[in-house]
């Protein structure tokens, strides 16, 4: 279990008599930057919900090792509580003293220099993604687990965030688990695939998923390679 971070047995989840994850069995070893895709309803969230022990009654089993920070999706992130960027990275902190000056090295690592006291609800999609991020790493995670870190956030702030993700996976030996429908995203910036739907129908490095692997999951998956196309053309200055 040394350089595994994550690994799931035999797992297998039902609501009522319908079946939502089936005979799921993975390892995700440190270090690895894994993109979860699937169709809608696939089990992606119910998946990680089991990770973060968020759903219980499942059947097999789960070894996590390590801390895990789990950022959901901004959408569900409160608007309307009127607390700053300070305030709410602090919560990352749980009972552990934190002082003003390593919060605000933390919003400056993450692109959020000067933000301290702006209200959370006035903030954007991407700037929200990125303060999350921090609330998530003052808790210094080994394991950073993200539900659709791109849903509500514009094409180059995901760029962005996902070279912020990377880097910040670099320096601190993190491994992440991260949801995603960009594929075009995780095949740019994921270390490794997994595509679920229901069961796991590929799990492996990114290189060596195919295409056609990838077609059985996706009836749009030519919309895929327009989103990758205009992700090479943004990209193609060497921009993040
Ligand atoms: N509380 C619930 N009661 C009944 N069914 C549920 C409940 N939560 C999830 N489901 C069902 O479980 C299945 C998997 O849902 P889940 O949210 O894990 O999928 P997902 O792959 O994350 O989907 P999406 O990409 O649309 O977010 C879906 O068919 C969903 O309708």
């Amino acid at each position: 279990m040394n350089n595994i971070a994550i690994l799931v047995e035999n797992l297998n989840y039902k609501i009522g008599e319908k079946e939502i994850l089936k005979n799921i069995n993975f390892k995700i070893k440190k270090g690895e930057f894994v993109g979860i895709i699937g169709p809608n309803g696939a089990g992606k969230s119910t998946l990680i919900k089991i990770i973060v022990g968020e759903i219980k009654n499942y059947t097999g089993q789960i070894s996590v090792n390590g801390k895990i920070g789990y950022l959901p999706q901004v959408q569900t992130i409160n608007r309307e509580v009127p607390i700053n960027a300070l305030q709410f990275a602090k919560m990352g902190a749980y009972k552990k003293k934190v002082s003003k000056e390593q919060i605000s090295t933390l919003l400056k690592n993450v692109g959020l220099a000067g933000k301290e006291r702006q209200l959370v609800g006035t903030m954007s999609g991407g700037e929200l993604q990125r303060l999350s991020l921090a609330r998530a790493l003052l808790y210094n995670p080994d394991i950073l687990i993200l539900d659709e870190p791109e849903a509500g956030v514009d094409q180059m702030g995901k760029a962005r965030f996902y070279e912020l993700l990377y880097k910040v996976k670099e320096k601190k030996n993190l491994t992440i688990l991260m949801i995603s429908h960009d594929i075009g995203m995780v095949f740019e910036k994921c270390t490794s695939v997994m595509c679920l739907n229901k069961t796991l129908h590929c799990h492996g490095p990114t290189e060596k998923i195919k295409p056609d692997e990838l077609k059985i999951l996706f009836p749009d998956f030519d919309l895929w390679l327009r989103a990758k196309n205009h992700y090479e053309r943004e990209h193609e200055n060497g921009d993040i």
